[in-house]
């Protein structure tokens, strides 16, 4: 620190004329400020003057006042002079700095402003006339010998109307003719209507007939757990087809992804492995960026399954990392850049045709904006005539078949009434959702000791591991556990079967995250009940969320 010190050594002379210079400043300033605490006194005196002549002031006189008085107190004691001249003829004065005013400025209007008339927002086309898609999911009008467009290998007990209505669609706007683009799809359908077998199937059945080295088919999601669910459905359904899917999720170390994913042959090149990609956005971009050989330049579906959380989450700005990579493969193939032309468009690979999936997808234009669509087509459960203006474009759906209801108490009989259902009413096969980790881990506890080995309460949230969360929840299957207690980490399209009750302890932070919690139950079709404890102060809270909703009252 010493090396930082530095002396400095001054002639006292020319300190004492430093002091005196101080002080002389000092009794200016002082005089200023008298001279300006006369000069205000005055012109206050002036004001109340003028307004008592001048009954009916206009704003104009009034407001320029006081600017023309504050140059004034800045000026030397000439001005005091004037303000002495001032109180002796008040009208004068007045006449002056209204004259002065007015002419200074000019006065547009009067006080009496117009406010500005609201733009009416109009939806585009396609956001206001969507394909309806019903939510009663017991509606067996799908069935098996009506499915002339869906090959015999694919065919289940289908009877979900999202699936009628997408499967079809999305097959026939890849059968047109190269190089017309198919239009991009946006699916809001109820939690648990089968929105997964909507994209699963047609892909599978147009893949199917080509079999090739390339990456083909991608389908994004945002967690790990969904992206595992997804591929386990797409390995299912592609058993006989040829087809190979890989998952690719941050729960298998890169490399030995990397290996599934691409291999290098003498003839060829790189090949690709896949023919689907089920994975998690952020590991997408770490392939996109370190798998050598790794291209999705043949890509032709881009599936998006719970499109509103990836956006609002994004992770490692994969959107933009995609882009960039499809475009530039497109350009290096044909080596132009796009443009949009015959020859063009004859010469590159089309974009992949994107597929947007989720019970709560926002259907405002600006967000869906950001995925950059082709002609999009909307899928929607809400009524059609709630798409009349941009107030409606939030409104969420939750399945017919769900019973909804809310319970209000003081927060410290929470508990009790949680007890009270599950060991007075005997509710089964509950999941209840708390806020937090710490919540869940100390309601699962206090059940526990409150059951006294009767009550089976198991806790289920992000703090636990993996393998420790798929083991609970094999255990809740299989019955061994009655109660689940988790965080909304397990809120989003975790289908587990048979979950007859879903208990918010504490109440959902907004529309989205209760349709998805309520979703957990209440699926294909099966009734199911949703509880929301709420304390007395969250009911207001409550039930301006449930307004985004277009489902009936709730209970
Ligand atoms: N056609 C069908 N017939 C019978 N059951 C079906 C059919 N389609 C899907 N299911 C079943 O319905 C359940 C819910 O399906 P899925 O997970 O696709 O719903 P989702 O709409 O994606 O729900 P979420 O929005 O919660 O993710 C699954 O258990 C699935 O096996």
């Amino acid at each position: 620190m010493d090396l930082f010190v530095i002396n400095r050594y001054r002639d006292p002379e020319e300190d004492v004329d430093l002091i005196n210079q101080e002080s002389k400043q000092l009794q200016k300033l002082k005089q200023k400020i008298e001279e300006r605490k006369r000069a205000h006194s005055n012109i206050k005196r002036q004001d109340v003057i003028s307004l008592r002549e001048d009954k009916a002031p206009s704003i104009v006189a009034v407001s320029k006042n006081q600017p023309e008085n504050d140059t004034e107190i800045e000026g030397t004691s000439n001005d005091l002079k004037d303000s002495k001249a001032r109180e002796t003829q008040p009208d004068t004065h007045q006449t002056t700095v209204k004259e002065k005013s007015t002419f200074e400025f000019k006065v547009l209007g009067t006080e009496n402003f117009e406010k500005k008339i609201k733009v009416h927002r109009v939806l585009p086309y396609w956001l206001s006339h969507p394909y309806s898609i019903s939510t009663n999911l017991q509606k067996l009008s799908c069935t098996v010998e009506d499915l002339d467009w869906l090959h015999d290998t694919l065919k289940g007990t289908l009877r979900s109307e999202v699936q009628e209505q997408v499967i079809p669609f999305v097959i026939k706007e890849n059968e047109q003719p190269h190089p017309f683009w198919p239009h991009d799809i946006c699916v809001s359908a109820p939690t648990g209507s089968g929105k997964t077998l909507a994209f699963v199937l047609p892909i599978v059945q147009i893949l199917m007939n080509s079999i090739g080295h390339h990456v083909r088919a991608m389908i994004v999601l945002p967690v790990q757990e969904l992206a595992a669910q997804v591929s386990k459905v797409f390995k299912k359904y592609c058993t006989n087809t040829g087809l190979k899917v890989v998952l690719l999720s941050a729960s298998t170390p890169l490399r030995k992804e990397q290996q599934q994913i691409v291999r290098y042959t003498e003839s060829a090149g790189w090949i690709s492995e896949a023919d689907i990609i089920v994975c998690t956005a952020g590991r997408l971009v770490e392939h996109i960026q370190n798998t050598e050989g790794f291209t999705l330049k043949h890509l032709k579906f881009l599936v998006i399954d719970e499109a509103d959380r990836i956006m609002d989450h994004i992770q490692n700005d994969w959107l933009y990392h995609l882009d960039r990579h499809i475009k530039l493969e497109n350009e290096l193939m044909t080596g132009k850049v796009a443009n949009l032309s015959w020859n063009s468009l004859s010469e590159q690979n089309p974009p992949p045709h994107k597929l947007l999936f989720s019970a709560t997808l926002s259907q405002d234009p600006e967000k869906l904006e950001q995925w950059g669509l082709f002609q999009p087509k909307l899928f929607s459960a809400a009524p059609t005539n709630d798409f009349e203006d941009e107030d409606s474009i939030r409104k969420f759906t939750t399945p017919d078949e769900l019973v909804e209801q809310y319970v209000q108490c003081n927060a410290e009989d929470k508990p009790l009434i949680l007890y009270h259902f599950l060991v007075e009413q005997n509710w089964d096969k509950v999941i209840c959702f708390t806020n937090a980790a710490q919540s869940a881990h100390r309601l699962t506890v206090l059940l526990n000791v409150w059951g006294k080995g009767n009550l089976k309460v198991a806790e289920l949230s992000a703090a636990l591991d993996r393998s420790t969360r798929d083991m609970v929840l094999k255990k809740f299957t299989q019955s061994e556990i009655n109660v689940l207690v988790g965080t909304d980490a397990l809120a989003r399209g975790i289908d587990i079967p048979d979950c007859y009750y879903v208990v918010s302890y504490d109440p959902p932070r907004n529309i989205k995250t209760y349709i998805h919690r309520v979703g957990r139950t209440g699926r294909a079709g099966r009734v199911g009940h949703a509880v929301t404890i709420l304390q007395h102060n969250q009911m207001h809270l409550f039930k301006e969320c449930a307004r985004a909703m277009c489902t009936r009252q709730l209970a």
